[in-house]
């Protein structure tokens, strides 16, 4: 309890977290999944997808030879003030791989990065149904992507690898922030401790759910940068990982994050078809991304 007083207030029900199976269900077609996606993506800016077609051996693959890259790297003590570690994969960056100690790295890596890749691919044309927009734009979006796994393109896997936390810790585990690419797929153990805000300003806590076994399930949370696309349409929301109860400090956790990221020269333009003196490049939004305002915030 000692920690309760230094956590700022969490309604932990005031928000619904959406858990949405990819496939098709009895009487439900595409298009009503694809508009329940994008009423969840904008009212709050995440939710759960089941069924999502990656298989529980690639996860627990990408899991196991995550956590061994966490264990090499404790070898050496992290600073006192580090509540997480953290490693962002690329696919061309060869040169970073630990070839030597963990032979499995770049093959768990690359078949969980692909898959990924292919399910973002699915849902962004599931929200262009969704938004009811012209199909082309679906095409659009492909495009934008295509350079997926290049030095030209900002797209990455974040292994992060949170320790147990000392008894006198603080309770964040990660600060807030928002994802600024297009969305991320999140693959996260029943730890527990991430919390969101959505388009209202209200704070929840996302209830774990383990991305392999029955009922497997991945975080779907749009970017800035998505909702700068969509002018605003979806949300993207602000999210923390905190220690929401004390026996969760003494536990590790472990998560995955695919970040989708537009092509670095891709001309960002409305969706909607709007000429915009907005449209930008993905690179030139990341350079400008703690200065613009954009969206309807
Ligand atoms: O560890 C998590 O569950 C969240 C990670 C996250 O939000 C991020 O790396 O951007
Ligand atoms: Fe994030």
């Amino acid at each position: 309890m000692e920690h309760a007083s230094e956590r700022p207030e969490v309604a932990p029900n005031a928000v619904t977290t959406a858990i949405l199976s990819l496939s098709e269900q009895p009487g439900q077609g595409k298009a009503a999944l694809a508009k329940e996606i994008v009423d969840n993506l904008h009212r709050n800016g995440w939710l759960y997808l089941t069924n999502h077609g990656i298989s529980d051996e690639l996860i627990t693959e990408a899991f196991s030879t995550a956590k061994a890259l966490a264990k090499l790297d404790n070898e050496a003590p992290p600073p006192a003030t580090e509540v997480r570690e953290s490693y962002n994969y690329f696919p061309y960056a060869e040169q970073k791989f630990p070839k030597k100690e963990l032979p499995d790295f770049a093959p768990a890596m690359a078949a969980l990065f692909k898959a990924a890749y292919n399910l973002s691919l699915e849902l962004l044309e599931l929200i262009i149904v969704g938004l009811e927009l012209p199909l082309d734009q679906a095409e659009v979006l492909r495009t934008a992507h295509s350079l997926v796994g290049t030095e030209k393109s900002n797209t990455k896997m974040r292994l992060l690898w949170y320790p147990p936390a000392k008894s006198d810790a603080a309770a964040s585990r990660l600060g807030t922030h928002s994802d600024y690419g297009t969305i991320t797929v999140l693959f996260q153990d029943q730890t527990g401790g991430l919390e969101a805000q959505n388009r209202d300003g209200r704070w929840t806590t996302v209830k774990p759910l383990s991305a392999t076994g029955k009922g497997g399930a991945v975080l779907i949370q749009l970017g800035d940068m998505f909702q700068h696309w969509t002018s605003g349409r979806l949300h993207s929301s602000k999210h923390r990982v905190q220690l929401t109860n004390p026996a969760q400090a003494g536990a590790t956790r472990q998560s995955i994050a695919f970040f989708l990221h537009p092509n670095d020269d891709h001309l960002i333009s409305q969706l909607n078809g709007q000429k915009s003196d907005r449209d930008i490049t993905m690179g030139d939004f990341l350079k400008n991304r703690f200065s613009i305002s954009y969206g309807s915030d």
